[in-house]
């Protein structure tokens, strides 16, 4: 996995404030600062609202803070017109989706090598080998998502993030689609991807089970946020939350 040019956070949040109109006008985020270490792997939670997926869209450059800062792998995301943004984020950064994001019509294979292709690098196809196999693909590059399982799929949506090397794997409720077991397997992928590769992963759950499996999570409330616990247990993720969500 490419890190950063220094020690320093990947993603690093500061100070971002984000509103979005209509109605009584929401602050989505209100002044949020949060930084994401090289190979670590971060869960955020918090209550319905609270602003877990507004962060997330606006630490990945997929929407725009208005006001405060977005550094990505270096880079000052919110500085960016939209045509950079668009080429630094294909470079830095990979994402997984609850609802996976594959097309149809391409086979696994091409799907995995995609961002690579749109982002204008050269695939690194022995990597992307390399990848498949160890998320347990090999065998189904030819096929189409739609004949896999959603466990499946999911893993299809990984191998195209760790595919390309990116700086950072923005995973919004990855296994939120799957049953326990599934999800379990994803999560422990989600886990060798960050000791194994160095991937740096930060992933939106409701889960407190999903987010154990992470180094540090960081709680939302309101817009903010209020804590944050390192080496978790789902026991004391769940205890947070209730304390987060009785706020
Ligand atoms: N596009 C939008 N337009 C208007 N309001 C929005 C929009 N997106 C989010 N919001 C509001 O911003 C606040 C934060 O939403 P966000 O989706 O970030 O929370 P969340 O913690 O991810 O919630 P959930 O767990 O339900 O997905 C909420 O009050 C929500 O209603």
């Amino acid at each position: 996995m490419r890190n950063t040019r220094s020690d320093g956070p990947v993603v690093q949040v500061e100070d971002v404030t984000k509103s979005y109109s209509g109605g009584a006008g929401v602050r989505a985020l209100d002044r949020v600062s949060v930084a994401f270490a090289p190979g670590t792997f971060n869960a955020v939670m918090g209550p319905s609202g609270s602003g877990k997926s507004t962060l997330l869209q606006c630490a990945a450059g997929l929407d725009k803070p208005d006001s405060g800062r977005v550094t990505v792998a270096g880079e000052d995301f919110t500085r960016l017109s939209e045509p950079r943004l668009t080429r630094a984020r294909r470079r830095a950064v990979g994402f997984v989706f609850q609802s996976y994001n594959l097309l149809d019509s391409l086979s696994v294979w091409e799907n995995i090598l995609l961002p690579q292709r749109l982002a204008g690098t050269r695939p690194d196809r022995a990597w992307a080998r390399e990848v498949v196999g160890r998320v347990g693909l090999s065998g189904r590059e030819q096929d189409r998502p739609a004949q896999l399982s959603g466990g499946q799929r999911q893993r299809v949506a990984l191998a195209r993030a760790l595919a390309a090397r990116p700086a950072v794997i923005f995973a919004d409720e990855p296994t939120g689609a799957l049953d326990l077991s599934t999800g379990r397997e994803v999560l422990a992928l989600l886990r060798e991807a960050v000791d194994a590769f160095g991937a740096t992963i930060v992933m939106v759950t409701h889960d407190p089970a999903a987010a154990a499996w992470a180094d540090r999570v960081v709680f939302l409330a309101d817009g903010r946020i209020v804590t944050e616990l390192a080496d978790p247990t789902a026991e004391k993720v769940a205890a947070q939350m209730m304390a987060v969500s009785v706020r």
